[in-house]
Protein backbone atom coordinates (compact mmCIF):
# COMPACT_ATOMS: atom_id res chain seq x y z
CA UNK A 1 0.00 0.00 0.00
CA UNK A 2 1.60 3.65 -0.66
CA UNK A 3 0.96 6.12 1.94
CA UNK A 4 0.31 9.47 0.37
CA UNK A 5 2.38 11.97 2.06
CA UNK A 6 0.62 14.14 4.19
CA UNK A 7 0.54 17.95 2.70
CA UNK A 8 2.29 20.35 4.83
CA UNK A 9 0.42 22.55 6.93
CA UNK A 10 -0.21 26.22 5.47
CA UNK A 11 -2.13 28.84 7.66
CA UNK A 12 -0.80 31.38 10.45
CA UNK A 13 0.35 28.67 12.50
CA UNK A 14 2.64 26.63 10.16
CA UNK A 15 4.28 30.13 9.41
CA UNK A 16 4.75 30.18 13.14
CA UNK A 17 6.21 26.96 13.76
CA UNK A 18 9.22 27.66 11.35
CA UNK A 19 10.16 30.78 13.37
CA UNK A 20 10.06 28.81 16.37
CA UNK A 21 13.35 28.70 17.93
CA UNK A 22 13.54 25.40 18.56
CA UNK A 23 13.39 21.94 16.58
CA UNK A 24 10.06 20.73 16.10
CA UNK A 25 9.34 17.11 14.32
CA UNK A 26 5.74 15.41 14.64
CA UNK A 27 6.05 11.97 13.56
CA UNK A 28 2.99 9.80 12.71
CA UNK A 29 2.41 6.17 14.44
CA UNK A 30 3.91 5.21 11.66
CA UNK A 31 7.42 6.99 13.20
CA UNK A 32 6.83 8.82 9.60
CA UNK A 33 7.90 12.32 9.52
CA UNK A 34 4.76 14.42 9.26
CA UNK A 35 6.22 18.00 10.22
CA UNK A 36 9.59 19.43 10.52
CA UNK A 37 10.21 22.94 11.04
CA UNK A 38 12.47 25.71 9.90
CA UNK A 39 14.47 25.27 12.79
CA UNK A 40 15.86 21.61 11.46
CA UNK A 41 16.72 22.66 8.03
CA UNK A 42 19.59 24.09 8.30
CA UNK A 43 20.96 22.43 11.47
CA UNK A 44 20.24 19.17 9.46
CA UNK A 45 20.61 19.95 6.19
CA UNK A 46 17.70 18.42 5.26
CA UNK A 47 14.60 20.00 3.67
CA UNK A 48 11.00 19.62 4.94
CA UNK A 49 10.26 18.54 1.50
CA UNK A 50 13.12 16.04 1.71
CA UNK A 51 12.19 14.11 5.33
CA UNK A 52 8.20 14.63 4.66
CA UNK A 53 6.85 10.86 4.80
CA UNK A 54 10.14 9.41 5.90
CA UNK A 55 10.19 7.20 8.89
CA UNK A 56 12.47 9.08 11.27
CA UNK A 57 14.95 6.20 12.29
CA UNK A 58 15.54 6.27 8.66
CA UNK A 59 16.77 9.94 8.21
CA UNK A 60 18.81 9.14 11.41
CA UNK A 61 19.32 5.28 11.77
CA UNK A 62 21.80 6.19 14.37
CA UNK A 63 19.03 7.19 16.88
CA UNK A 64 18.05 3.50 16.48
CA UNK A 65 18.45 2.19 20.10
CA UNK A 66 19.01 5.45 22.05
CA UNK A 67 17.11 7.16 24.18
CA UNK A 68 14.76 9.16 21.92
CA UNK A 69 13.80 5.80 20.06
CA UNK A 70 12.55 4.92 23.50
CA UNK A 71 10.87 7.51 23.91
CA UNK A 72 9.38 7.90 20.83
CA UNK A 73 8.28 4.11 21.16
CA UNK A 74 6.89 5.32 24.92
CA UNK A 75 4.68 8.12 23.32
CA UNK A 76 3.12 6.89 19.95
CA UNK A 77 3.08 3.35 21.94
CA UNK A 78 1.93 4.04 25.35
CA UNK A 79 1.29 7.82 25.14
CA UNK A 80 3.64 8.93 27.62
CA UNK A 81 6.08 12.23 27.45
CA UNK A 82 9.23 11.88 28.02
CA UNK A 83 12.27 14.37 28.86
CA UNK A 84 15.63 13.73 27.88
CA UNK A 85 17.83 16.11 29.32
CA UNK A 86 21.39 17.03 27.72
CA UNK A 87 22.97 15.48 30.96
CA UNK A 88 21.20 12.23 29.95
CA UNK A 89 21.90 12.08 26.33
CA UNK A 90 24.32 15.33 25.12
CA UNK A 91 23.49 15.16 21.34
CA UNK A 92 21.26 12.55 20.19
CA UNK A 93 20.95 14.23 17.25
CA UNK A 94 23.35 14.72 14.26
CA UNK A 95 22.66 18.61 14.14
CA UNK A 96 25.31 21.41 13.97
CA UNK A 97 25.36 25.13 14.00
CA UNK A 98 23.05 26.41 10.95
CA UNK A 99 25.04 26.35 7.77
CA UNK A 100 27.93 24.43 9.33
CA UNK A 101 28.88 21.07 7.87
CA UNK A 102 31.28 20.16 10.25
CA UNK A 103 31.47 22.15 12.94
CA UNK A 104 30.91 20.69 16.84
CA UNK A 105 27.21 19.00 17.22
CA UNK A 106 25.04 21.27 19.27
CA UNK A 107 24.22 20.10 22.92
CA UNK A 108 20.66 19.15 22.91
CA UNK A 109 17.55 18.97 25.42
CA UNK A 110 14.69 16.62 23.60
CA UNK A 111 11.53 16.68 24.95
CA UNK A 112 8.79 13.92 23.21
CA UNK A 113 5.12 14.06 23.84
CA UNK A 114 2.33 11.99 22.74
CA UNK A 115 -1.06 13.77 21.10
CA UNK A 116 -4.10 12.47 19.52
CA UNK A 117 -5.50 14.00 16.50
CA UNK A 118 -8.87 12.45 14.50
CA UNK A 119 -8.02 8.87 16.81
CA UNK A 120 -4.68 9.05 15.32
CA UNK A 121 -1.80 9.05 17.43
CA UNK A 122 1.44 11.62 16.57
CA UNK A 123 4.12 12.58 18.67
CA UNK A 124 5.67 15.91 18.54
CA UNK A 125 9.73 16.03 19.02
CA UNK A 126 10.66 19.33 20.45
CA UNK A 127 14.98 19.98 20.46
CA UNK A 128 16.35 22.80 22.27
CA UNK A 129 19.57 24.15 21.67
CA UNK A 130 21.36 24.19 24.98
CA UNK A 131 24.93 24.98 23.82
CA UNK A 132 25.26 27.91 25.87
CA UNK A 133 23.91 26.54 28.96
CA UNK A 134 26.21 23.77 28.46
CA UNK A 135 29.53 26.46 27.79
CA UNK A 136 28.04 28.52 31.02
CA UNK A 137 28.24 25.34 33.49
CA UNK A 138 31.74 24.38 31.69
CA UNK A 139 33.19 28.01 32.37
CA UNK A 140 31.35 27.36 36.02
CA UNK A 141 33.62 24.53 36.35
CA UNK A 142 36.82 26.13 35.51
CA UNK A 143 36.23 28.81 37.10
CA UNK A 144 35.52 26.32 40.40
CA UNK A 145 38.72 24.31 39.21
CA UNK A 146 41.03 27.67 39.61
CA UNK A 147 39.41 28.57 42.50
CA UNK A 148 40.72 25.16 44.03
CA UNK A 149 44.19 25.95 42.64
CA UNK A 150 44.01 28.91 44.42
CA UNK A 151 43.27 27.78 47.76
CA UNK A 152 45.37 26.50 50.37
CA UNK A 153 44.24 22.93 50.74
CA UNK A 154 45.31 19.62 48.45
CA UNK A 155 42.82 18.53 46.65
CA UNK A 156 43.56 14.70 47.42
CA UNK A 157 45.15 14.49 50.52
CA UNK A 158 43.19 17.18 52.50
CA UNK A 159 46.16 18.70 53.93
CA UNK A 160 47.99 22.04 53.54
CA UNK A 161 49.37 22.40 49.86
CA UNK A 162 52.35 23.56 48.38
CA UNK A 163 50.97 26.84 47.99
CA UNK A 164 50.25 27.19 52.25
CA UNK A 165 53.75 25.23 52.72
CA UNK A 166 55.60 28.24 51.20
CA UNK A 167 53.30 30.76 52.88
CA UNK A 168 53.61 29.07 56.40
CA UNK A 169 58.04 28.35 56.33
CA UNK A 170 58.08 31.86 55.46
CA UNK A 171 56.12 32.87 57.90
CA UNK A 172 57.59 30.78 60.91
CA UNK A 173 60.92 31.43 59.76
CA UNK A 174 60.38 35.19 59.85
CA UNK A 175 58.93 34.54 63.62
CA UNK A 176 61.59 32.28 64.49
CA UNK A 177 64.07 35.05 63.95
CA UNK A 178 62.50 37.81 65.40
CA UNK A 179 62.34 35.75 68.84
CA UNK A 180 65.69 34.18 68.61
CA UNK A 181 63.99 31.02 67.73
CA UNK A 182 64.38 27.51 66.72
CA UNK A 183 62.94 25.88 63.72
CA UNK A 184 63.19 22.51 62.25
CA UNK A 185 61.90 21.10 58.93
CA UNK A 186 61.01 17.91 57.28
CA UNK A 187 61.09 16.65 53.53
CA UNK A 188 59.20 13.13 54.05
CA UNK A 189 58.91 10.77 50.66
CA UNK A 190 57.44 7.51 50.26
CA UNK A 191 59.71 5.13 49.26
CA UNK A 192 59.67 3.28 46.21
CA UNK A 193 56.87 5.02 45.11
CA UNK A 194 56.93 4.23 41.50
CA UNK A 195 56.88 0.43 41.91
CA UNK A 196 54.16 0.79 44.23
CA UNK A 197 51.94 2.67 41.60
CA UNK A 198 53.01 -0.07 38.98
CA UNK A 199 51.76 -2.64 41.41
CA UNK A 200 48.80 -1.86 42.59
CA UNK A 201 47.85 0.80 40.23
CA UNK A 202 47.50 4.83 40.21
CA UNK A 203 44.02 4.85 42.17
CA UNK A 204 45.41 2.93 44.90
CA UNK A 205 48.80 5.06 44.94
CA UNK A 206 46.05 8.44 45.64
CA UNK A 207 44.70 6.28 48.82
CA UNK A 208 48.34 5.24 50.19
CA UNK A 209 49.27 9.09 49.65
CA UNK A 210 45.99 9.98 51.67
CA UNK A 211 46.75 7.60 54.40
CA UNK A 212 50.17 8.55 54.67
CA UNK A 213 48.83 12.56 54.75
CA UNK A 214 46.65 11.73 57.67
CA UNK A 215 49.34 9.48 59.35
CA UNK A 216 51.77 12.31 58.74
CA UNK A 217 49.38 15.26 60.37
CA UNK A 218 47.69 13.69 63.30
CA UNK A 219 51.83 12.98 64.31
CA UNK A 220 52.27 16.80 63.94
CA UNK A 221 50.34 17.90 67.85
CA UNK A 222 51.10 21.53 68.65
CA UNK A 223 48.91 24.11 66.60
CA UNK A 224 51.97 26.06 65.40
CA UNK A 225 53.43 22.92 62.97
CA UNK A 226 51.89 22.49 59.68
CA UNK A 227 51.87 19.43 57.54
CA UNK A 228 51.56 19.93 53.92
CA UNK A 229 51.71 17.76 50.61
CA UNK A 230 54.95 19.29 49.16
CA UNK A 231 54.94 17.65 46.02
CA UNK A 232 53.87 14.32 44.41
CA UNK A 233 54.54 11.39 47.06
CA UNK A 234 56.46 14.24 49.08
CA UNK A 235 55.54 15.86 52.10
CA UNK A 236 57.02 18.49 54.79
CA UNK A 237 56.51 19.52 58.14
CA UNK A 238 57.40 22.59 59.72
CA UNK A 239 58.24 22.28 63.56
CA UNK A 240 58.74 25.69 65.01
CA UNK A 241 60.63 26.09 68.27
CA UNK A 242 61.92 22.45 67.65
CA UNK A 243 65.43 21.72 67.78
CA UNK A 244 67.52 19.17 65.68
CA UNK A 245 67.52 16.41 67.59
CA UNK A 246 63.74 16.73 68.92
CA UNK A 247 63.08 16.65 65.16
CA UNK A 248 65.13 13.62 64.43
CA UNK A 249 63.12 11.81 67.30
CA UNK A 250 59.57 13.51 65.88
CA UNK A 251 61.22 12.58 62.41
CA UNK A 252 61.33 8.59 63.23
CA UNK A 253 58.45 8.71 65.11
CA UNK A 254 56.54 9.76 62.15
CA UNK A 255 58.72 7.03 60.26
CA UNK A 256 58.09 4.32 63.09
CA UNK A 257 54.07 4.98 62.97
CA UNK A 258 53.65 4.38 59.08
CA UNK A 259 55.65 1.29 59.21
CA UNK A 260 53.35 0.03 61.82
CA UNK A 261 50.37 0.96 59.38
CA UNK A 262 51.75 -1.84 57.66
CA UNK A 263 50.36 -0.89 54.40
CA UNK A 264 51.44 -3.40 51.78
CA UNK A 265 54.27 -2.84 49.02
CA UNK A 266 55.35 -3.61 45.99
CA UNK A 267 57.65 -6.82 46.24
CA UNK A 268 60.80 -4.63 44.50
CA UNK A 269 60.33 -1.98 47.14
CA UNK A 270 62.75 -2.37 50.73
CA UNK A 271 60.59 -3.59 52.91
CA UNK A 272 57.10 -5.53 52.43
CA UNK A 273 55.03 -2.47 53.76
CA UNK A 274 55.34 1.41 53.02
CA UNK A 275 57.98 3.23 54.36
CA UNK A 276 59.49 6.87 54.64
CA UNK A 277 62.72 8.11 54.14
CA UNK A 278 63.22 11.67 56.10
CA UNK A 279 65.40 14.70 55.63
CA UNK A 280 65.23 16.72 58.47
CA UNK A 281 67.34 20.52 58.63
CA UNK A 282 67.17 22.83 61.05
CA UNK A 283 67.26 26.82 61.34
CA UNK A 284 69.04 28.70 64.31
CA UNK A 285 69.90 32.23 64.26
CA UNK A 286 72.79 32.25 62.05
CA UNK A 287 72.75 29.32 59.64
CA UNK A 288 70.01 28.62 56.95
CA UNK A 289 67.97 31.60 57.64
CA UNK A 290 65.73 31.67 54.22
CA UNK A 291 63.26 29.10 53.41
CA UNK A 292 65.13 28.10 50.14
CA UNK A 293 68.24 27.15 51.76
CA UNK A 294 66.54 25.57 54.50
CA UNK A 295 64.46 23.42 51.89
CA UNK A 296 67.42 22.85 49.87
CA UNK A 297 69.16 21.62 53.22
CA UNK A 298 66.40 18.92 53.74
CA UNK A 299 66.44 17.62 50.43
CA UNK A 300 70.09 16.81 50.61
CA UNK A 301 69.03 15.22 53.68
CA UNK A 302 66.71 13.60 52.42
CA UNK A 303 68.51 12.57 49.20
CA UNK A 304 71.19 11.06 51.55
CA UNK A 305 68.57 8.88 53.62
CA UNK A 306 67.55 7.55 50.15
CA UNK A 307 71.36 6.58 49.09
CA UNK A 308 72.28 5.09 52.69
CA UNK A 309 68.95 2.21 52.01
CA UNK A 310 65.51 4.37 52.48
CA UNK A 311 63.32 3.70 55.51
CA UNK A 312 65.79 6.05 57.61
CA UNK A 313 65.82 9.47 58.60
CA UNK A 314 69.03 11.97 58.19
CA UNK A 315 69.38 14.95 59.27
CA UNK A 316 71.51 17.77 57.89
CA UNK A 317 75.10 17.60 58.96
CA UNK A 318 74.77 13.55 59.54
CA UNK A 319 76.77 13.13 56.60
CA UNK A 320 79.86 15.41 57.94
N1 LIG B 1 49.24 7.68 42.66
C1 LIG B 1 49.96 8.81 42.62
N2 LIG B 1 51.26 8.73 42.30
C2 LIG B 1 51.98 9.85 42.27
C3 LIG B 1 51.41 11.10 42.53
N3 LIG B 1 52.38 12.02 42.43
C4 LIG B 1 53.52 11.39 42.10
N4 LIG B 1 53.30 10.05 42.00
C5 LIG B 1 54.23 9.01 41.62
O1 LIG B 1 55.26 8.87 42.56
C6 LIG B 1 56.34 8.21 41.90
C7 LIG B 1 57.64 8.75 42.41
O2 LIG B 1 58.62 7.98 41.85
P1 LIG B 1 60.16 8.27 41.94
O3 LIG B 1 60.38 9.76 42.06
O4 LIG B 1 60.81 7.55 40.83
O5 LIG B 1 60.60 7.70 43.31
P2 LIG B 1 60.28 6.36 44.05
O6 LIG B 1 59.76 5.30 43.16
O7 LIG B 1 59.39 6.72 45.22
O8 LIG B 1 61.67 5.92 44.52
P3 LIG B 1 62.51 6.50 45.73
O9 LIG B 1 61.93 7.87 46.05
O10 LIG B 1 63.89 6.58 45.23
O11 LIG B 1 62.32 5.56 46.86
C8 LIG B 1 56.14 8.42 40.41
O12 LIG B 1 55.86 7.19 39.81
C9 LIG B 1 54.93 9.33 40.33
O13 LIG B 1 54.11 9.01 39.22
C10 LIG B 1 50.01 11.14 42.84
O14 LIG B 1 49.42 12.18 43.07
N5 LIG B 1 49.34 9.96 42.85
Amino acid sequence: MIIPKPEPINDLSSRAVNLVNCGLIVLDADQQIVLWNGWMVPRSGRSAARVRGEPLFEVFPELRGSRVESAVLAALIDNVATNIPQSQSRAPFPLREAGSFDGARIDQAVTVTPFSEDKERFCLIEIRDVSGTVDRERQLLDHAESLRARSYVDGLTGIANRRYFDVALNRELRRAQRLGGQLSLLLTDIDSFKAYNDHFGHQQGDACLTTVAKALAEMLKRPADVAARYGGEEFAAILPDTTAEQARALANSIREHVASLNLKQAPSAVRPYVTLSIGVASMDKDRLSEPEALIEAADKALYAAKRSGRDRVVVDGDAQ
